[in-house]
């Protein structure tokens, strides 16, 4: 037994359901955050106002509702329409800086989040544009709040493997402000072989590497990902209950997913919350991990990710423990690093 799991074991409290405060109060990384996907209507309605563009909605109220989503394709078509009131390099920078505030109020210390070029330099905006603007919040996250971050820039899955090769070329000069490479958008129809080589190239350049895969899309994809893509986490991977192999692989070979409870509910890969597998894998010994995919859309960020599942899974204080010790474990940072959040875990956990 590792000394973490010792003391979870030994800890009166660890049955308990976890308390808001408790969840606040862990330290915890975020590995699957969309920066688009933070985008709150208010800043919307700013940024439009800013860069004179006129919203085919009224106001907050109505942007809102029509986050009526029934699948994944129905949450693109608008989140793509809503990204294009990103336009200047103080735009990227305002989306980032608001995100990290709320890092910094709900106890997140480390994050990787991603970015679509594609969504923007297809309109005209300058890879430079996007990725100083992102850059200069990220630095400013760590010099003033203390999160440290790595970025994953992603390929868009619907698009061909040439416009991610062209995407990756780009981004060579920035090389310095990002840590690896994922794959997002339309799942279903667009398998990880589409993007073989643009992966391995990525691998050559040095980046990490992950993919969603099985969110909506069937067990092949999540092979693909791993065999394929070679990829050190998968994103969502929550259809891998459909196969007691893949489960035990996943398992076996200690492979992170990154779980997003709110965005499977509000795109309908569940019903309920009730019925989400997240702790059941936890069970099983994968190592799974909780955040919020596109907080502005799916109606809450990273601890209303943990709240639900205390509220509806009946979460206790141990599990929740667990689950923010593997986004420390599934992270990119150093050994170093891990060893010195973990240990800030276990003061919370003993508290
Ligand atoms: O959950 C998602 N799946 C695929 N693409 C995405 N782009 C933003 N969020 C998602
Ligand atoms: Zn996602």
């Amino acid at each position: 037994m590792s000394g973490f799991e010792h003391i979870l074991q030994n800890t009166r409290a660890a049955s308990e359901r976890a308390d808001e405060a408790f969840l606040r109060a862990l330290p915890k990384t975020e590995l699957h955050l969309h920066l688009e996907g933070s985008l709150e209507p208010e800043l919307m309605f700013e940024l439009a106002a800013r860069n004179g563009i006129q919203l085919p909605y009224q106001d907050v109220d109505q942007i809102r509702q029509a986050y009526n989503f029934t699948n994944l394709q129905s949450f693109l078509d608008i989140y793509y329409q809503c990204a294009d009131v990103l336009r200047t390099e103080q735009d990227f920078y305002d989306l980032t800086w608001a995100y990290l505030q709320r890092c910094h109020e709900e106890g997140v210390v480390h994050i990787e989040p991603f970015f679509d070029p594609q969504t923007h330099t297809d309109r005209g905006i300058a890879m430079q544009t996007v990725l100083d603007g992102i850059s200069r919040a990220l630095a400013d996250g760590h010099e003033q709040l203390g999160i440290s971050s790595g970025l994953i820039l992603c390929f868009l899955r619907h698009l061909s493997e040439e416009a991610a090769f062209a995407t990756l070329e780009q981004a060579i000069p920035y090389l310095h402000v990002f840590i690896g490479v994922g794959l997002d958008s339309s799942e279903l129809g667009n398998p990880p072989e589409k993007f073989a080589k643009v992966f391995a190239a990525a691998a050559e350049l040095g980046l990490h590497r992950v993919a969603h895969a099985g969110e909506e899309g069937p067990i092949a994809y999540i092979e693909g990902a791993l065999d394929v893509l070679n990829v050190e986490r998968i994103d969502h991977g929550v259809r891998c209950t459909d196969s007691e192999a893949m489960m035990t692989r996943l398992a076996a070979e200690g492979i992170p997913l990154t779980v997003c409870p709110l965005s499977n509910t509000r795109l309908k890969v569940y019903q309920h919350m009730s019925e989400h597998p997240i702790l059941e894998l936890l069970q099983r010994g994968l190592c799974v991990t909780v955040n919020a995919d596109d907080p502005a859309f799916f109606g809450g960020y990273l601890l209303a990710n943990y709240q639900a599942l205390a509220d509806h899974l009946g979460m206790t204080r141990g599990q929740a423990a667990q689950l923010a010790a593997n986004s420390i474990q599934a992270s990119f940072i150093t050994v170093e690093q891990k060893t010195l959040l973990l240990e800030k875990l276990e003061q919370v956990i003993v508290a």
